[in-house]
């Protein structure tokens, strides 16, 4: 266990809850936030869109947080229908030959655009109801932002232009009167500034654009001072222009303003927040990228050849949701005809507005679910639970918390989580990163499976032991007293010498190659499978029966049955046989116990053909498999090796373990060895044949998963 936590640290995940370190490895489903997890979070403005004028694009930007990297350039265009028809031509791979090809042509090109009244509007407003700061670190001779980045980001935009939040303060005159946060629930946030040259006070809002429409009465007009009415048309056109956006997976944002009047200038006095955010002048659209991580689609691939599914909860747009989940692959890319986008996407209203039994009666439950609140997470728990699936949840925000502890595994994350929700987790990514999560399963799954490994090779020896003794206490001396076939010293010693070092090693044993390419396991049964079960009956009762038999067939074969005189104790002339018999057993079993180390390292693929890739290379791959974990090879090779001495120190054999050096009765020895060892490939050779004792995890994903959760 403790290995694997270090193991896990170097994998950028911190455990908090041991018991979520076997949990991990048999998750079903994981409901995971896009920002920052399945994306990079670092979000580059790229598109502005201010309506009867035209379209802002950022070019060319590679860093997130440097105003000075790439060019803005615009557009316009008679109608706006037509821009938006226009400016779908312009795709990624577009924008990056038209701009090699404008490296060649002219470097008019880059210039800034010049600043209108309509964008100096939406640049103050952007900047100002904005709490990330963005500046140029002398010495370090970089560009730095504090903040969240969907704000940074437009910091970054109006810093392109000089319109930077520090520079409107101290040079335009505009001081801050108050502040109504950035709230998820509303998805929207507000300031109130006062100008001091001309003594204009606005609300400045911005936030998710069905929201601010709503609170939108005009919009702004070519010439910004008048601005017009918002009709019907203009808020379709608005609608078109953020889904057109939207689907190009850009985060879309709605600037808003409005001239106020009697805002109250004493702070004392609180002013409600409906009073302030109504009235609006939409001022325009900003387009925000943030690009999917380049470990996401991979994670998520593994993810589905593990049967896991990935679900996207995200407070954004069901476009934008869609656009990157379709990047990432939680969505296929060609819509299905079985199962149609509306089916994959929902939005929080949409999932919220059904109730259970409406949910329950869903042939599966959405991949995206865009707009989501904190209690929308947590439906979504409850609601894959009630289909037995084995939930892990990612979160961030304080009211994370409760989806945190309602998920099956809890994942918080390190850098943007806030402490609250690292509280509620029980593990915690220190890269916020999705790839980590697939990494933390895989891990989970190697652990699960080597502690069900280290059980049964405990299991497995004690049902020998305990055969061996019990069936033993038959055999009685002429006294009537039972004639131990292993003295309790030397059972202790080989407790000590396999039980310790080989079963560590067997938690230190790789995973297999097939650990993610198979479903997870049942966390209802634990470790204790059938499987685990009946191997470990089956080699227990071998284990016992093969040592019992050494014993006898020395003791009654050469030995004509005499069990000697008060053997148990000290060693005499009459004991020799016993004695004899006890060094055979005592060695048979140590190395029985060992071997079964060796061969536990898979419970189904033979000892001689242990990893699917060496097999295919080699034609008697054995050494090299076993060699492949140092630790748990030379565990049992050492092991093995100490029998020698215990046999033959004089003293010490006698003594102690109650046994004598032995000589042709090795041979019985290997060849209890051999006889185990073809008994314990035998029953692997009977299982994969048959087919038995699958636990469900042989089967392939494909045939697995189908029509699950
Ligand atoms: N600082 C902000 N000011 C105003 N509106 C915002 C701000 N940040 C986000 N929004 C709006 O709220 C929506 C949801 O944001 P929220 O913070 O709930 O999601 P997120 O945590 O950023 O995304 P995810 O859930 O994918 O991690 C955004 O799509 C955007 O429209
Ligand atoms: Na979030």
């Amino acid at each position: 266990m403790v290995v694997g936590m270090t193991q896990m640290r170097k994998r950028k995940v911190v455990i908090r809850q041991l018991s979520a370190l076997e949990a991990l490895g048999g998750v079903t489903n994981i409901c995971s936030d896009k920002t920052g997890t399945l994306t990079q979070g670092k979000m580059i403005t790229r598109k502005v869109w201010i309506p009867s004028s035209g379209i802002y694009t950022v070019n060319g930007a590679e860093e997130a947080s440097d105003p000075t990297t790439g060019y803005v350039s615009f557009s316009t265009s008679a109608s706006n229908a037509e821009m938006v028809s226009q400016d779908s031509n312009i795709d990624e791979k577009a924008d990056a030959s038209s701009e090699v090809l404008s490296e060649k042509t002219s470097e008019v090109a880059r210039k800034t655009p010049e600043v209108t009244s309509a964008l100096e509007s939406f640049l103050e407003s952007t900047a100002l109801c904005n709490l990330a700061t963005v500046r140029y670190d002398e010495q370090k001779h970089r560009w730095q932002t504090v903040g969240d980045p969907t704000e940074i980001s437009l910091q970054v935009f109006a810093h392109r232009f000089q319109f930077g939040k520090r520079t409107l303060e101290e040079q335009h005159g505009w001081s801050q009167l108050a502040e109504y946060g950035f709230d998820s629930g509303i998805k929207r946030m507000s300031v109130v500034y006062t100008n001091t040259s001309n003594s204009k006070t606005f609300v400045f809002t911005k936030g998710a654009v069905e929201r601010i429409l709503d609170l939108c009465t005009t919009v702004v007009g070519p010439d910004d001072a008048k601005s017009q009415l918002l009709t019907q048309s203009t808020k379709d056109l608005v609608l078109n222009q953020m889904n057109h956006l939207a689907e190009q997976g850009l985060r879309v944002m709605a600037i808003a303003r409005r001239p106020i009047t009697d805002f109250p200038t004493q702070s004392t006095i609180t002013y409600p927040r409906e009073e302030v955010e109504k009235g609006l002048t939409l001022l325009g659209l900003a387009g925000l990228y943030d690009p999917p991580r380049l470990e996401t689609k991979d994670a998520v691939s593994e993810c589905t050849t593990a049967g896991i599914k990935v679900h996207m909860l995200t407070g954004d747009h069901p476009a934008t949701a869609s656009a990157i989940a379709r990047d990432v692959g939680i969505l296929p890319s060609q819509p299905s005809t079985t199962q149609s986008t509306s089916a994959l996407v929902k939005t929080a209203a949409e999932f919220d507005g059904m109730d259970d039994s409406q949910i329950d009666a869903l042939p599966s439950l959405p991949l995206v679910i865009a707009r989501c609140a904190p209690n929308t997470k947590t439906r979504m728990i409850a609601a894959l639970h009630r289909r037995h699936a084995f939930a892990a949840m990612t979160g961030d925000g304080v009211n994370d918390a409760p989806s945190l502890q309602a998920a099956d595994v809890g994942i918080a994350m390190g850098q943007a989580g806030s402490d609250v929700a690292k509280g509620a987790a029980d593990i915690v990514l220190t890269d916020d990163n999705f790839a980590s999560i697939v990494n933390a399963i895989s891990e989970g799954r190697r652990m699960f499976d080597n502690i069900q490994k280290f059980v049964l090779h405990l299991l497995t020896s004690n049902v020998g032991e305990v055969v061996l003794l019990i069936v033993g206490l038959g055999m009685q001396d002429e006294a009537g007293f039972s004639v131990f076939p292993l003295s309790p010293l030397s059972i202790l010693w080989i407790n000590m010498l396999t039980s310790s070092f080989p079963a560590f090693g067997l938690g230190k044993e790789k995973a297999g190659s097939q650990i993610m390419k198979r479903p997870p396991h049942d966390t209802k049964k634990g470790v204790f499978t059938l499987q685990i079960i009946v191997d470990m009956i089956v080699y227990g009762l071998l284990m016992g029966a093969l040592t019992l038999l050494t014993f006898v067939t020395i003791v009654y074969g050469p030995g004509g049955g005499d069990l000697g005189f008060d053997c148990n104790r000290s060693y005499g002339e009459s004991c020799h046989t016993v004695f004899r018999a006890r060094a055979a057993v005592f060695a048979e079993l140590t190395f029985l116990i060992l071997i079964s180390a060796w061969e536990f390292k898979s419970l189904r693929r033979s000892m001689f053909a242990l990893d699917p890739a060496t097999s295919k290379a080699s034609k008697f791959p054995f050494f090299q498999d076993v060699y492949s974990n140092k630790f748990l090879f030379f565990a049992v090779v050492i092991g093995a090796a100490s029998v020698f001495p215990a046999v033959y120190i004089p003293g010490l054999n006698t003594d102690v373990f109650k046994h004598v050096g032995i000589g042709w009765e090795w041979g019985i020895v290997f060849a209890g060895l051999v006889i185990y060892v073809m008994g314990v490939e035998g029953w692997k050779a009977v299982k994969r044949w048959a087919g038995l004792l699958d636990d469900g995890m042989g089967i392939t994903v494909e045939n697995e998963t189908k029509g699950q959760v």
